[in-house]
């Protein structure tokens, strides 16, 4: 017995480490409004820290529509955080419409090509909870299921296969329908890759958004991997396209990085917003 217990200990050490996700330090708005203020700005609004670079012509109202308090960002950094009475977990997998769980919750789902970022984008939002497993890969066309995830009683969340990548009839025979049939879908959210701005197939999925009059939010997703002068003609490219060929898209492109944890925060509180989830101080939407 005595013998063993080193051993045991070791065993246990390990297995810890390997069960063990650690949260990233950003990933807490509570430790991000730490940092000094312009710093947390960056991470929380990454808008902020491209304004500058901005010609003086181009209007910034359309970036900043949806600016929540501290407090509200607080509220829903709760509601994304797991407890014993509010769990946090992956409820099921479905490749038909007759597979998709029945909820009375309000919905939100992430579509966008394949490997644009949107199970990665998922797992950031749920860092809070990291025993919730989202599975992402460099390889695209991953995710091959709508993949369910449930937040508490408050809402679900669908990752979705991609599109544009080996994957057009998945999308087709899943996820359109999904689209076109699930009544309690409050938002889409449908991500473009800030490091590459919007593409061909982005344009198709934004006619189909259109198309079903689906309420949408476009969200640029990978904006560490590119500087700000490449960035901004990339984000005004998609303002643009929001303002003269959308009905039904919200005004505002948000900007995320899911490795930097930027725009994760705001982008929580908005999701905590449409999903009737927050009584707003300072917002508007
Ligand atoms: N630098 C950087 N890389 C990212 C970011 N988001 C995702 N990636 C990388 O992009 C690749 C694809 O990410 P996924 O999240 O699996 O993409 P997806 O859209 O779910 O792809 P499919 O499931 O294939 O449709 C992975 O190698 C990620 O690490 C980001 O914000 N910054
Ligand atoms: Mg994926």
């Amino acid at each position: 017995m005595f013998l063993w217990q080193p051993r045991l200990l070791l065993h246990y050490r390990i297995q810890q480490q390997l069960t063990c996700r650690c949260v990233h330090s950003l990933a807490s708005f509570q430790q991000v409004s730490r940092l000094p203020e312009r710093k947390w700005r960056g991470v929380v609004f990454p808008f902020s820290s491209l304004e500058g670079h901005l010609d003086r012509s181009v209007d910034r109202g359309d970036f900043q529509l949806f600016h929540p308090s501290e407090e509200d960002l607080q509220r829903a950094e709760r509601l994304f955080t797991p407890s014993a009475k509010h769990v946090i977990l992956y409820t099921s997998s479905a490749v038909r419409m007759d597979h998709v769980p029945e909820i009375q919750q309000p919905e939100v789902c992430f579509i966008g090509r394949s490997n644009v970022g949107k199970s990665s984008l998922i797992r950031s939002l749920f860092s809070l909870a990291p025993e919730v497993e989202v599975r992402v890969s460099k390889t695209p066309g991953h995710t091959k299921k709508m993949n369910f995830f449930r937040v508490g009683q408050a809402f679900s969340l669908v990752d979705m296969p991609g599109y544009g990548h080996k994957a057009p009839r998945d999308f087709v025979d899943m996820v359109e329908p999904y689209l076109q049939a699930r009544e309690n879908l409050v938002r889409t959210f449908l991500l473009v890759d800030g490091s590459v701005g919007p593409q061909r197939a982005d344009l198709v999925a934004v006619e189909m958004c259109e198309e079903f009059g689906l309420p949408y939010v476009m969200v640029m997703t990978k904006i560490d991997k590119v500087r700000p002068g490449i960035l901004l003609p990339h984000l005004l490219q998609v303002q643009n396209l929001i303002k003269t060929q959308t009905k039904y898209c919200f005004a505002q492109p948000f900007l995320v990085s899911s490795t930097q944890f930027s725009g994760v925060h705001l982008l929580r509180c908005f999701i905590t917003h449409v999903t009737g989830n927050l009584q707003m101080d300072s917002t508007t939407s």
